[in-house]
């Protein structure tokens, strides 16, 4: 894989740059730590990262009259507390009406870390105002709650300070993470965070982590920054995830091109409104539509379960789909050369086609009403684990409760581990893996995977979905070798989808986002 290495910089930065970017977890994240203080004088590192916090708050709210600073038992706290003194010293110096409380919540028996006493130590000779009691008003909060440390549930005044930084209406600076957010996998402790009343900003430290971009983390993080205090990674220490943030791009494409440069995609899905009552013919529409949109060279189209045999589907809005029966296309070539996208839409129809497709197809996106029938069936899962051995590409694109089925477990264990959810099924079926929701997973056998950085609620819409397995369907239709390229092209794609949701109303395009007006602005992946 390219990925571009994060090049040191000078203080607190906007993590919001096109590029790709290493994720440390807790662990890696402490071994770093552990390994640069080694290296430095005593207190360095956290001498560092309170000033950045106090840089930070003061460009945040540089009018700010009151800031509250709740400090933690551990280093984080002491991160808080040396931000603390920084910032009351200028406002000090500003005059009376400028002011810092700092609520401190020691551990209970437990001695505070050499650092973090070092820190209140400093904090009360400077003469920060310590409170037992968050101010009744502040303009901003620093959260130094918690950090990397074990999270136990908060009681008392914890779960108190938490609670107020929760509710709170004025921005909240967290140091390192959300109070409370676990750094590995993006879930929160209790209620700690979940609600975000105002503005949040996350100073992440020395690294960036990636349960700051998945599950719960986006949106208790806010807005994320970075100061890596000065530290470069080992090049020894593993990462445990990339961000991606592939640059979108229209392909610049040869002159000489044909449509069958850009290959074939099939999909297979759309099931009639048949004996069920519930037709679903529009989801394999939009993931064709996206499929051409993307670049494909030709898109055929092929409905479950026709209601009627002798007329013709086709779709007004986009005719250059090729609607064909699924009983010609499973005969055909087009199986074989072309990248199916089953599933969108399936209904129950889909389970008889899959034993033919999980065998035939050279690429397959698979998604919706493929994965639980796969999810329903042993066979279908041989089959399926099958492929890879036999030279043929495999993408799986789950929801959270849909990775559940497949895994034999419930949603909520999806959620509190996504990456691992995803990683399990991708090493399990020999897949590509894109778990999607917020922060999509995309795992694929024996890679680090990649969380998408781009997406907004806006995509919580019926069909955008289908629209995204079409993408990935042209996006890997022209290639040839894609196991190499698999996971990099996927994450392309999936970043595209996110991207244009982050930019809807950019160019003025009438109208709120939508599935089919998605598709329609769906454009070739560069490369
Ligand atoms: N060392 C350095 O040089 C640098 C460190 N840095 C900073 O240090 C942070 C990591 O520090 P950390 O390891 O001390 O962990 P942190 O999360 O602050 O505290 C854990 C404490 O919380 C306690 N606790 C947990 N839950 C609780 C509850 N419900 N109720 C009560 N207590 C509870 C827990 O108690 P325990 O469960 O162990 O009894 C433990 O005492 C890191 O995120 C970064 O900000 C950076 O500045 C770089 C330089
Ligand atoms: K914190």
């Amino acid at each position: 894989m390219h990925w571009r290495d994060v090049s040191i910089t000078n203080g607190p930065r906007p993590v919001s740059v096109p590029g790709q970017q290493a994720l440390y977890g807790s662990t890696a994240t402490r071994q770093i730590e552990q390994w640069a203080a080694s290296t430095l004088p005593h207190h360095t590192l956290m001498s560092r990262a309170g000033l950045s916090v106090a840089r930070l708050a003061q460009a945040l709210q540089p009018h700010a009259r009151c800031i509250w600073v709740a400090c933690g038992p551990g280093n984080n706290g002491g991160d808080g507390l040396v931000a603390a003194t920084h910032l009351h010293r200028g406002m000090q110096a500003r005059g009376s009406k400028f002011h810092v409380v700092v609520t401190h919540l020691p551990n209970d028996g437990a001695r505070l870390p050499a650092d973090a006493l070092d820190a209140l130590q400093a904090a009360r000779a400077a003469g920060v105002v310590f409170s037992e009691e968050p101010p009744a008003h502040f303009d901003l909060a620093i959260d130094a709650l918690l950090g990397i440390g074990r999270i136990r549930p908060p009681q008392g005044r914890l779960a108190l300070c938490l609670k107020v930084l929760r509710d709170s209406s004025s921005p909240v600076l967290c140091v390192d993470l959300p109070s409370g957010l676990d750094a590995d996998t993006g879930t929160l402790t209790g209620e700690a965070g979940a609600a975000r009343a105002g503005e949040r900003h996350t100073l992440s430290l020395i690294t960036l982590k990636p349960g700051l971009f998945t599950g719960t983390g986006r949106d208790a993080a806010g807005h994320v920054w970075l100061d890596d205090l000065g530290i470069a990674p080992p090049q020894s220490t593993p990462v445990s995830a990339w961000l991606g943030m592939q640059p979108t791009q229209a392909t610049a494409r040869l002159h000489a091109s044909h449509k069958g440069s850009f290959g074939d995609v099939l999909v297979l899905g759309g099931q009639g409104i048949g004996v069920s009552g519930a037709g679903m013919t529009g989801a394999a529409v939009l993931a064709g539509r996206a499929a051409l949109h993307g670049g494909a060279g030709r898109v055929f189209v092929g409905l479950l379960e026709d209601d009627a045999p002798h007329s013709t589907p086709w779709d007004p809005a986009c005719p250059e789909l090729m609607f064909r029966r699924p009983s010609l296309l499973l005969e055909s070539d087009t199986l074989r050369n072309a990248c199916v996208v089953c599933g969108c839409g399936g209904g129950t129809a889909v389970a008889a086609l899959l034993p033919r497709v999980l065998s035939t197809a050279r690429t397959l996106v698979l998604d919706a009403d493929a994965l639980n029938a796969i999810a329903a069936d042993a066979s279908l899962q041989t089959l399926l684990s099958l492929r890879r051995d036999r030279g043929r590409s495999t993408v799986l694109t789950p929801h959270p409760l849909e990775a559940a089925r497949l895994l034999g477990s419930d949603t909520r264990q999806v959620m509190a581990d996504r990456l691992k959810a995803a990683q399990t099924l991708a090493d399990r079926f020999g897949a590509c893996c894109v778990l999607k929701g917020s922060g999509s997973v995309v795992a694929a056998p024996g890679e680090v995977p990649i969380i998408n950085a781009s997406g907004n609620a806006a995509l919580a819409t019926a069909g955008t979905g289908d629209v995204l397995a079409g993408m990935i369907g042209s996006a890997l239709a022209p290639l040839k070798l894609v196991d190499e390229q698999m996971q990099d092209r996927v994450a392309s794609a999936v970043y595209q989808h996110g991207w244009l949701a982050d930019h809807w109303h950019d160019t003025g395009h009438a109208g709120e986002l939508s599935a089919s007006r998605l598709a329609a602005r769906v454009r070739p992946l560069a490369g």
